[in-house]
Order: C-alpha cells, then structure tokens, then sequence
C-alpha cells in the first residue's frame, strides 16, 4: 500500500512539501551515487531501518568494513511510518485533551476547540524531518565510513550480495529487512481501498468517519488519536478485549477511557465484506451472532506484521524461514547459515524499535567478536520493556502475569492503583496502576505493569533493576523525588517490605522501641 516512489529519477514522500524533501533529501538522496564496493565487506547489512542502521555504524564504529543497502528510505519504520509519526499525531491529540478536560484544572475556555488536522499533519512531518539527519545517508557514509548503496538487495550466492548492479562480497551478512501491515483478506477491502501505517501519515485531511480493524498497538494508538483529533471513530477487533497480549486490568482501563471519549468499539466481532458506495465504505460484520454494518469514510488496518522475506533469495544461501515467523534464528541471531545473522522485525517477536537496537548490539558482538563461540551474547538474556502509547499509558517488562503462570512460576503481586499517590491526584491523572510482579517467596521482580500517563517514562528504573538483577528491596531504598508519580513504585516495594517483617520481628522492634521510652 505504500505510496512511496523510488526509482532511478524520483524518490516521493506525499505530500511532497518542504519538509518531506528534506526527509528525502537525507534518507534517500536523490543524487545519490553508489560507491564502488571494496573487494570484501566485513559485514553486509540488509534493510537500513533501526535494526540495520545501528548493525552498520556500531560494526563501523569498531573497525569493520561495512556496506548498509537501503531500497527505500533509511530510517525504516520507526522514522518514516512508524514511531515518529505516530508519536507526533499523539502529541497533538494529547493537546486536544488537555483542552477539553481545561475546566477541570479551574482554566476556561472561548469556543469551540478547532483542530487544523493538516497543520498537525504538517508539525508530523516537520519532526520527522527534523529527526531524520540521525540516519542520513550522508551521516552513515561521513561519519562512520560506512558504504551506503541504494537499491533491492539479493543474495547472489554464498558470498556476495548484489544491488543496483554491483556485486558485494562479504565474510558475514546481516539480514535487517524488517516487517510491513500484514495483509488481511477481506472480500472487498483491497476494492474499497485502505490505509496502513504506510500511508496513514500521509493523509492531509481528517476522515470524517474512520473504521479501524484491529485492537493492538496500532490500533489503539491510532484510534484514540484520530477520535481526540475529531473524526468518529469505530474500532473492531476480534477478540473479546483490546490489548490482547496486555494485563487484564490495563486493558480494561484503555478500554473504559476509549468508551468514555466516544469511540465506538466493537469487540468479538467478525468482518464479513466490505462494500464501496460512492465515497462511503460499508463493514459488514457478525457480532452476537447478528449480522451488522457501520459506514465510514475510511478504514486503518492494524492487524500485525508480515516479514519482508520475499525476494532475497534466501533459498540459495540457506537461510530458513517462515513467511508469518520471518527468517529462523538462534539465540545468538544466527541464521541456518552460521555466516548470516538475522535482526530486527525481520527474525524477532520483539517488534520495538528498542528492541531491534539492543539485538543489533548483540549481533555486533556475536558475528564480529566472538571467537569460537566465546564471548557470544544471547536475546533471550534481554530484559525487555514495551509501552503502548494510548492515554493512560500501558508499559509492561519482563514477564506478564499470564507467561509466569503458563511457566509455572508462582507470583507475589505488588499493586498500588495511582489514586493512592499524591502527584497523580494533584495532576488529575488518577487512572491507573503500578504492578510489580515477584517470584514468590523472594525478593526478585520477574515482570511488571505501569498504567499511568507517562507510565512509558516510569517503567524504566523497574527495567533498570531487572536487568541489573536488583532485588525489589533497591526500589525501596531508592528515594525518589515528592511528589513524583514514579513513587507509585516505591510505594510498591514499600508494600513488600512491610509484608515482610515476620511477627516476631514486628513484636521485637515494638519491644525495643517501649524499653526505650
Ligand atoms: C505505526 C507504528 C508505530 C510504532 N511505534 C513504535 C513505538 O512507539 N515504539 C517502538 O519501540 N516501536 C514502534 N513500532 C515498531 C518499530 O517501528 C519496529 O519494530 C522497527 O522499526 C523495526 O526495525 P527494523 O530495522 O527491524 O525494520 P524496519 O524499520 O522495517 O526496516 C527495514 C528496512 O529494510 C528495508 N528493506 C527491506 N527489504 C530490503 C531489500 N531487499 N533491500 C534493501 N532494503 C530492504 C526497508 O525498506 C526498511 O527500510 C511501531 C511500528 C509501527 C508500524
Ligand atoms: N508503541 C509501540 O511500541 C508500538 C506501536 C505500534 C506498533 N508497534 C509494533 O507493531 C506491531 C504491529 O502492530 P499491530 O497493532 O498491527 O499488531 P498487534 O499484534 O499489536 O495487534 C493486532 C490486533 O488485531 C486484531 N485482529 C487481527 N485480525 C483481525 C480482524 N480480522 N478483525 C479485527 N481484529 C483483528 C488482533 O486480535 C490484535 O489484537 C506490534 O506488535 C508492535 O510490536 C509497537
């Protein structure tokens, strides 16, 4: 579905304005000319999205020669169609709200709140450019000696990789190509026509009226943006609630606040066709057994991920791979092919751009580094944090409650709801929570949940912790500033710490503290 253009003469991203030719002018040059390739690359790197670009300046940084291979525009998903954008139309929606909810904090306001969606639209595409010097192909190619080729790169056989015909020989390879919208076949859907993430950012008017198939991250994200930014929106997702892979209460309360803004949301609900009636587009779907139908001006589709696997030839380097799983790796991100690693959305259930980063790290240390097999890092020893940013924020690490228990592994649960700390109340930003998980019985932290406004931002001491195998005992002897909402947290370990003087340290410390009156 993306309506990006880039061939030999033109490089489009529309609308094309002062502000995406910049975007251009550093992610994909138009004037670009490919360097001669050197005999023999160190390391060869697919795909120039967040994955790949921190593979080749990290490998570079440390000596390697490398050649990155871009089709489209570096920066991949996260900076083009991805984080940044969608990051960007939030803010402005978060303005919105702040608005109505004025009142509240005793501000008025005149009239009506008007939202210029293509000045929105506009600041969008002002940051994204703004941002876009990080992964310019001038930067890659100056500052870290990388060799940066434009074109479709293939395999051509056990050691070169071709692109816009030139041949590059590597000792490794790295595939970083990453993931698109994963399709989703609906009678009538691809006629009616449809947005993705990869052109949604492109729109310049605000639907009237927008359907939007799917309850996940780009979904929920998305859908509260547009109804906040003033289209009516519908959201259908399949499965009984939003956030499927989320803890049930956060789920809820994302839920309930999307209820309460006027977002229509059909949950367990089957699409059965979609029908174009002049400009409108019909969803037929089934829910409680009745067949039903919601009009809309246009339809989002956020249904997950396809790899981008196609076209590589990976059959003649023996690179395994499944087309919903992407290319098959080992903890070491080792490939089937012990030359080839693999990164990023391409390989991992991880799909952040946080993510691709931290195994791009571990990709460098393994393929370049290692010697026999010493000193290899793994991905299953990553401490992950995620965060899905609806308002309330929704940031989990580690585990959920859910894979503790599908592992067995008995959990202590530490809850302190944000109505209980003093900053969320002064800031009226009382919905939410944050859960620690331990194992029970001890002081480790396996996972946690933060529903908060910036619950994004609080998440991270508690990945701080876990991943220095600190004790929840730490958070608790961490002062942290009054009045803060991260103290939601310390208040957590607080709870444990009380929970865990014994009786008898209870009845010695009361007898201490009377001997001494
Ligand atoms: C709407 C949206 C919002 C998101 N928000 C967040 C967020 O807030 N936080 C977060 O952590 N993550 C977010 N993500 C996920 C994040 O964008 C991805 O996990 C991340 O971009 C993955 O990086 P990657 O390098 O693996 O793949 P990509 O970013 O997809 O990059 C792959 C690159 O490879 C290129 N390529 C593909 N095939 C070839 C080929 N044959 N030859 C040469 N080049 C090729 C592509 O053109 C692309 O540039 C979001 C994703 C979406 C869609
Ligand atoms: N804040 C972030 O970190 C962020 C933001 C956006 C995207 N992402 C990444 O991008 C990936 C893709 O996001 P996504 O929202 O497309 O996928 P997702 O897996 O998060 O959610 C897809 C949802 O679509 C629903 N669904 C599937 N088929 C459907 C159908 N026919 N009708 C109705 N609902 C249907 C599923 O039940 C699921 O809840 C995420 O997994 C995430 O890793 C991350």
């Amino acid at each position: 579905m993306s309506q990006f253009v880039t061939d030999r003469d033109q490089v489009i991203v529309p609308p094309m304005d002062q502000y995406n030719q910049e975007l251009v002018n550093n992610v994909h040059p138009p004037d670009w000319v490919n360097p001669e390739p050197a005999p023999r690359y160190d390391l060869v790197v697919i795909g120039a999205g967040t994955a790949g670009l921190v593979t080749a300046a990290g490998a570079a940084i440390f000596g390697a020669k490398v050649a990155l291979i871009e089709k489209h525009l570096m920066g991949g998903d996260c900076t083009i169609v991805g984080c940044v954008p969608s990051k960007a139309m939030i803010r402005s929606s978060r303005v919105v709200a702040d608005i109505q909810n004025a009142a509240r904090y005793g501000i008025g306001t005149s009239g009506e709140i008007s939202v210029d969606f293509a000045a929105v639209m506009e600041r969008l595409r002002q940051v994204r450019a703004q941002i876009s010097p990080n992964d310019s192909a001038k930067k890659f190619q100056q500052d870290y000696g990388v060799d940066v080729f434009f074109g479709e790169a293939k395999f051509a056989s056990a050691d070169t990789v071709s692109v816009a015909g030139k041949s590059l020989h590597f000792r490794k390879a790295a595939i970083a190509t990453g993931s698109r919208a994963a399709e989703l076949s609906i009678e009538g859907l691809a006629e009616a026509g449809y947005l993705t993430n990869e052109n949604v950012f492109e729109l310049t008017e605000r639907p009237h009226r927008l359907g939007v198939i799917g309850g996940g991250y780009i979904g929920c994200e998305l859908a509260q943006t547009f109804r906040r930014l003033g289209s009516e929106v519908t959201l259908l997702q399949q499965s009984s609630r939003l956030l499927s892979r989320a803890d049930e209460d956060a789920a809820a309360i994302v839920q309930k606040t999307f209820e309460q803004e006027g977002i229509q949301l059909l949950l367990q609900s089957k699409i059965q066709r979609i029908e174009r009636q002049g400009a409108e587009k019909i969803i037929h779907y089934e829910q409680d057994g009745k067949e039903q139908s919601v009009t809309v001006d246009e339809i989002l589709v956020g249904v997950g991920r396809s790899p981008n696997v196609e076209n590589l030839n990976l059959e003649i380097v023996g690179v395994d791979y499944d087309e919903k799983r992407g290319v098959i790796v080992n903890d070491y991100l080792q490939t089937t092919n012990p030359k080839i690693y693999a990164v990023g959305d391409i390989c991992m259930e991880w799909k952040y751009t946080h993510a691709a980063d931290a195994a791009a790290r571990i990709l460098i240390q393994n393929a370049l580094f290692a010697i026999l097999g010493l000193g290899r890092k793994k991905l299953s020893s990553l401490i992950m944090p995620s965060c899905t940013f609806t308002d309330p924020e929704v940031a989990t690490v580690g585990m959920s409650l859910k894979e503790a228990q599908q592992q067995g592994i008995e959990v202590q649960i530490l809850n302190v709801p944000m109505n209980k700390v003093d900053r969320a109340i002064v800031d009226g930003e009382v919905e939410g929570f944050a859960k620690i998980y331990l194992q029970k019985g001890t002081s480790k932290m396996i996972g946690a949940t933060i529903v908060a406004r910036h619950a994004g931002d609080m998440i991270n001491e508690i990945t701080l912790a876990m991943t220095h195998k600190l004790g929840i005992g730490a958070l608790a002897n961490t002062i942290h500033p009054y009045p803060t909402q991260a103290e939601a947290i310390r208040k957590a370990a607080d709870e444990y710490s009380r929970d865990r003087l014994t009786p008898f340290v209870k009845k010695l410390a009361s007898s201490w503290v009377k001997l001494r009156r």
